[in-house]
């Protein structure tokens, strides 16, 4: 199969015990400055997505996980110029470290109600109902 034309990107939603999800803004000088997304990034020639994942979030966060501490959630695609984004998003709710802003400008940690509140972009809107499913079939 020719995967010229996908872009393929992964994001983690980090979850802490009381349901809040872990959001980043994007810095200025970074394409969609200042819109408020998932941690992660592009899937590199030849690497596993978790493996992508597991490398991003220690980039960007400074955090440690493990691949099998990433559960796939949803995914979601988009149209980037000539090409179509394809983003997976997984969950996650077990790290090492305190998350930093090494890649962001701040961090936030919101319900996934409240998440409806922020600016972001437009392949992350789904993402947003999804999770606020998921919330609402977890057990108190
Ligand atoms: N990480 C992340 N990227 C997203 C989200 N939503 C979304 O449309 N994207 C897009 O997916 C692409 C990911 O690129 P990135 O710039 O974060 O990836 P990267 O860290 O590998 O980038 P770089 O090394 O080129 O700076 C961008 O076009 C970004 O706008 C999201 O929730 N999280």
């Amino acid at each position: 199969m020719d995967n010229s034309t996908i872009l393929l990107v992964v994001a983690a939603a980090l979850t802490d015990p009381q349901g809040r999800i872990l959001v980043q803004r994007r810095p200025a000088g970074k394409a969609m400055a200042g819109l408020w997304e998932f941690p992660g990034g592009k899937v590199e020639p030849g690497e596993a997505p978790e493996a992508a994942l597991v490398r991003e979030l220690a980039e960007e966060l400074g955090v440690g996980v493990a691949a099998e501490d990433l559960t796939p959630l949803t995914f979601a695609t988009a149209p980037v110029s000539e090409r179509t984004l394809l983003l997976l998003l997984y969950r996650c709710d077990r790290w090492q470290g305190e998350p930093q802003p090494i890649d962001a400008d701040a961090l936030d940690w919101r319900r996934p109600a409240d998440l409806r509140d922020l600016a972001m972009p437009p392949a992350d809107l789904p993402f947003i109902d999804a999770l606020a499913a998921f919330e609402s079939r977890a057990p108190e």
